[in-house]
């Protein structure tokens, strides 16, 4: 399809023997805010591990079948260029430590050696904060360490980290599970924001979450994807009974 971002077909995955994705067929579209969600140890995070080639960094862990970046595939490709493209951000805010809010951002431009100029760097530092609606914040203390911030502002800090290097999507991985309530109040209303610029993916355990920020909503039970639909739809008229099951509370 035209629109679609990213897509799997007939996808799975592996931790050795154990198979943990089973057979996803899924086309995400752009501009979506997509909501992954399921009960403990479904695959979810294994699936999202995968669209950024992370999940191969762990041994013993495999995947076969068609993921696609538009119409590249996401195994073909450079997995440096993947993880640039495709974004993630983790449920722990996790800036480098020993780095200032500055370098934080341009964490990824750093780490791979890309020579830049200064001025676009301070360029690059500032759309992305204010893309994170952090810049307000922070733009008087640039060079200070990153982890001096609240974990909500940690968190924004992450998001730029990832915008900065223009990704197509980005992943998030239950981004505010270990935020406070204004924190995750402040990073559910810039994905409003985000998803106007880029495709969001979000696991999360919350289901008032998925209903406020998320278009769609995929539901993943034992490594199966057994749904995928508006979110509206999903949560007042679930066409499985599994999906039933658990958005009524009687697995979790
Ligand atoms: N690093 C790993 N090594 C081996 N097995 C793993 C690893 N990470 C996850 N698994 C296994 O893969 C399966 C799927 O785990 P995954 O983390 O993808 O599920 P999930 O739906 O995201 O769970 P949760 O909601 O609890 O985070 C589980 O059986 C889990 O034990």
């Amino acid at each position: 399809m035209e629109n679609t971002v990213v897509s799997a077909s007939n996808f799975n995955a592996w931790f050795g023997d154990n198979h943990v994705v089973k057979d996803v067929t899924i086309n995400i579209e752009k501009n979506q805010c997509v909501a992954v969600m399921g009960p403990s140890g479904c695959g979810k995070t294994t699936f999202l591990r995968c669209i950024n080639r992370m999940h191969e960094l762990i041994p013993g862990a495999t995947a076969k079948g068609s993921l696609k970046l538009y119409s590249d595939e996401i195994y073909t490709m450079n997995p440096i260029y993947v993880r640039y493209k495709i974004g993630m951000v983790f449920q722990r805010p996790n800036p480098f430590p020993n780095l200032s809010i500055y370098d934080n951002v341009i964490a990824g431009y750093k780490l791979n050696g890309l020579k830049v100029p200064k001025a676009d760097l301070d360029n690059i530092v500032q759309k992305s904060l204010t893309s994170a609606a952090l810049w307000n914040e922070v733009k008087d203390s640039l060079h200070k360490k990153g982890t001096f911030l609240s974990g909500g502002q940690q968190q924004r800090l992450c998001i730029a980290r990832a915008i900065a290097m223009e990704p197509e999507v980005i992943l998030f991985d239950e981004p505010t599970s270990a935020l406070d309530p204004i924190s995750t109040s402040s990073v559910e209303q810039l994905f409003h924001e985000l998803k106007e610029k880029y495709t969001l993916i979000i696991v999360t355990h919350n289901m008032q979450q998925a209903a406020r920020v998320s278009d769609k909503t995929a539901f993943f039970y034992v490594g199966e994807l057994v749904e995928f639909d508006d979110t509206k739809q999903m949560f007042t008229a679930p066409s499985d009974v599994r999906t039933q099951n658990y958005i009524t509370g009687r697995f979790s």
